[in-house]
């Protein structure tokens, strides 16, 4: 390479770097995977070693890829908050250890192995064992003051209770969303169509950086420290620091490991390679530190990383499989989701069935044809990808995969929008699925309530045609009878492209045999479950030869299965066989297969195919297909769900409008529009520029609105829903005035109460001439101070200066008595 190549390279890595240390570290993005990163910051780092001249001091090479963001106060840190060097093999590792046997001149030496935690850095600063202050990594100099919301955090210490606490003290640690907490909001994000957050770092490393603490308290997150640094903290061992830490009850994670030498560092790496899934959070690698504190100051420091640390980061791991074929999921919200079944395949500790290609740019990228062998990754992500083809193992007469034109729910036939990468159903009132997404949002906690109705129940619902919309739902209880022994389809059902239905592998196996129970064949299969289809079918045979039951009759049928499976042609899909091979064995024959094939298509359940089939069956074929069946609705289902329904009645009216699911209308729009026009029909009349005069509501809100009230369908829903006796209008409460003690007074109160629920201390403060307020300011003229007061809202209420007094002390101001109330 020449010099001026090389500058230019530079150059071009330098700013490939700093974009992508942007999107991570300020947009909580990425675009790139770490091991794409790394070998760019490598090649830019063994550039810069070959043409020093071009090396500058404010590379990246040379900087913490982190910043500052303008929303905090910045502090400096007293101790540099540096990277860590990044190694990918043994050999690396094996070089590093020699770097530090040479350093020391080859003495004696001890690596502290921990995980590296994939979160975002957090440096607390206690005084006399109190938390004074907890700063981000930021730039590694400087870095956001982020106390408030770091407070929030439960198990952080905010007084260190023990023996000989330093006088000043850091402790440092990584802050993270634990796995369970970021499905838990991903799921709920997606019921309210939101935009879903890309991995748990990513929301943990957002959160922390959110402005108002409240927010932060609900998405718990949580904590593991690694280091404390300080200059009279009493101890010259790194495994000392731990325990100590341990001691003054800092969250230490218990995975640590004290290693003598190199070869027991590469026996811890290797002991947590599979181990790290089934831990609370993603971790991307081990850290090794030197244990001696004087050993690590011999070391010393390059630019941005310690000479002493390192870290070795898993590879994704990759694995190859032969793709079996596609379904596409359809989404609540009409978005298309192809997803890959795949042969069996052991990755990372867990067996692999199915992947998910994105979009169609996805599939097209890949380059992927039927009954390709492809490259499967499992990396951060739980939900695994292919990564490539293997196209020496090509099939030869292999064809092109076709990405789906229709809807396979609802068939209708899909759009694509310029702006977006994947497929969409615009069939928004019809297609059950997005019919799903509209029930669940109009029954959801916030909007009517009616908890009885699980995703479950409503989705079999709309399966077999009794709702397809709100209003439907109040006409159930009218139908009560035809419910019973209805289907509730669980997972125990799977679509190809096409709408053909298959069944789970679990309940065929137990509608065509006879004498063994659905806990034993599930048993079985849990032990097969690293096996493919077939090979799960023959040991099946075995099985059943081996526990003697009906044998001839029972392997019979199951090798007939097998035949069909072979014959058929159909999509083959890993746990799933084609609902209509399995009709074909249970109902004697009575059609045949391609009629049956048809026949499968579309429906949802093997009741509604049987149905429509209207079949002459025998007791006994009744009674095996009814083994097929999932679960079906009792009385008791039944009522609970109908007095849940009736319930609801109750919701007012801004619950009731934001159940509507109005584009662009969350809970606090409703509210505004509901107090603001007080009834639907004023909403409904509202004029483009009745709506955009109230504060709050923009273009979009407004235009979402007439475009709501201009589909006919919806008026008519409404219509039906009035007649049920839903609420459309606000439902003034009489207030009743109680006294004037608090005559324009403002009054917050916090924690939580012995007298009062939360309405209820609203209520009694403005019957007694006051006004409630809901957020901590400087206009406010007390506050109440409940029981467990939030610890931030305290905090802010003391910078203020504000007045507070307990619930008795209120008590006694409004009624000189306590116990008047
Ligand atoms: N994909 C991308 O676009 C992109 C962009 C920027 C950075 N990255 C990745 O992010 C990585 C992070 O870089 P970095 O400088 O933030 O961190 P780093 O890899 O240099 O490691 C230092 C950090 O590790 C964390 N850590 C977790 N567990 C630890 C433990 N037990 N002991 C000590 N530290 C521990 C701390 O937060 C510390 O700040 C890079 O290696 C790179 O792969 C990726
Ligand atoms: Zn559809």
């Amino acid at each position: 390479m020449t010099p001026d190549q090389a500058k230019a390279r530079i150059a071009q890595l330098t700013e490939q770097i700093n974009y992508h240390n942007f999107l991570y570290y300020q947009e909580d993005k990425t675009a790139i995977s770490d091991l794409e990163f790394d070998q760019l910051l490598e090649e830019l780092i063994r550039l810069e070693l070959e043409f020093p001249e071009f090396l500058s001091p404010d590379s990246p090479s040379q900087r913490v890829g982190g910043a500052i963001t303008k929303d905090f106060e910045t502090a400096e840190h007293e101790f540099k908050m540096l990277s860590l060097g990044n190694t990918y093999s043994e050999e690396e590792l094996l070089a590093f250890d020699e770097r530090v046997a040479k350093g020391l001149d080859s003495r004696r030496y001890s690596y502290f192995c921990e995980l590296k935690f994939d979160g975002v850095a957090i440096s607390l600063v206690y005084e006399k064992g109190k938390l004074i202050r907890a700063v981000t990594r930021g730039d590694g100099t400087r870095g956001d003051v982020i106390t408030e919301n770091i407070k929030t955090i439960k198990n952080i210490p905010l007084h260190i209770k023990g023996e000989n606490i330093p006088e000043k003290l850091e402790v440092r640690g990584e802050i993270f969303l634990p796995r369970r907490e970021f499905d838990k909001i991903n799921a709920e994000r997606e019921a309210n169509g939101d935009p879903l957050l890309a991995n748990p770092r990513n929301a943990a490393s957002g959160t922390v950086k959110m402005q108002d603490s409240g927010l932060v308290a609900k998405r718990k997150l949580n904590c593991y420290f690694y280091q404390m640094l300080g200059d009279d903290i009493g101890v010259n061992f790194h495994d000392e620091a731990i325990h100590l830490m341990e001691k003054w009850g800092f969250n230490v994670s218990p995975t640590y490991k004290k290693c003598e030498n190199v070869q027991e560092v590469l026996q811890y790496i290797e002991s947590w390679r599979d181990k790290r899934h089934t831990l609370p959070l993603d971790i991307d690698g081990v850290v090794l530190k030197i244990n001696d504190f004087d050993q690590r100051e011999e070391l010393g420091f390059t630019a941005k990383t310690p000479r002493w640390a390192i870290a070795y980061k898993y590879q994704a791991e990759s694995a190859e499989s032969e793709l079996l074929s596609i379904t596409y999921q359809v989404g609540r919200t009409g978005a298309i989701t192809p997803v890959a079944n795949l042969a069996p395949v052991k990755l990372a500790g867990t067996t692999v069935k199915r992947a998910s290609l994105h979009n169609a740019n996805e599939i097209e990228r890949l380059g992927l044809y039927e009954g390709d062998t492809v490259l499967v990754e499992k990396g951060g992500e739980i939900i695994p990808k292919i990564t490539a083809v293997v196209l020496k193992k090509r099939k030869p007469d292999a064809k092109p995969i076709q990405y789906i034109e229709h809807c396979p729910e609802c068939g209708t036939l899909l759009e694509r929008k310029e702006t977006e990468a994947k497929h969409s159903c615009p069939n928004a009132q019809n297609c059950p699925p997005q019919i799903l997404g509209r029930i669940e949002h109009f029954v959801h906690k916030r909007a009517m309530d009616i908890d009885s109705m699980g995703t479950e129940r409503i989705r079999a619902l709309i399966d077999q045609d009794y709702i397809s919309n709100p209003a439907d739902i109040y006409d159930l209880e009218a139908k009560k009878d035809q419910l019973l022994g209805l289907e509730m389809n669980q997972d125990q059902y799977q679509k190809t492209e096409e709408g053909l239905l298959y069944i789970a592998l679990h309940k065929a196996l137990f509608g065509l045999t006879e004498g063994i129970s659905l806990t034993e064949i599930k048993d079985f299969l849990e032990k097969q479950k690293d096996s493919s289809l077939f090979e799960t079918l023959k040991s099946f045979q075995t099985y059943i030869r081996e526990s003697n039951k009906k044998v001839a009759q029972n392997v019979g049928t199951i090798q007939r299965l097998e035949e069909l499976l072979t014959e058929a042609k159909l999509p083959a899909m890993e746990d799933f066989v084609p609902v209509p091979l399995v009709l074909f064995l249970l109902t004697g024959k009575q059609i045949d297969l391609p009629e049956l094939v048809q026949q499968c298509k579309q429906e949802s359940t093997v009741h509604s195919i049987l149905l429509k089939l209207n079949l002459e069956l025998n007791d006994e074929q009744n009674a095996r297909i009814k083994k097929l069946k999932s679960n079906t609705f009792q009385a008791g289902v039944i009522s609970n769900m109908i007095e849940g329904i009736n319930t609801s009645k109750n919701q007012p009216f801004e619950k009731v409008l934001f159940g509507l699911g109005i584009r662009n209308i969350g809970e606090n729009t409703a509210q505004i529009l509901a107090r603001h026009f007080k009834n639907i029909d004023a909403l409904k009349s509202a004029s483009m520029q009745d709506l955009l005069e109230i504060n709050g509501i923009g273009e979009i809100v407004a235009q979402s609105i007439q475009d709501f009230f201009s589909q006919e369908e919806n008026n008519q829903i409404i219509a039906r829903l009035r007649e049920k006796g839903i609420k459309f209008e606000i439902v003034e409460a009489v207030k009743t005035i109680l006294g004037h003690q608090l005559e324009g007074m403002k009054i917050l109160a916090s924690g939580k109460l012995n007298h009062f629920k939360r309405d209820e201390i609203v209520d009694f403060i403005e019957a007694n001439g006051g006004q409630y307020v809901k957020a901590v300011s400087k206009n406010l003229d007390f506050i109440i101070e409940g029981e467990d007061m939030g610890p931030s809202k305290k905090e802010k209420a003391k910078k203020l200066g504000l007045k507070m007094i307990s619930e008795a002390e209120f008590l006694e101001l409004v009624n000189g008595n306590a116990q008047n109330r």
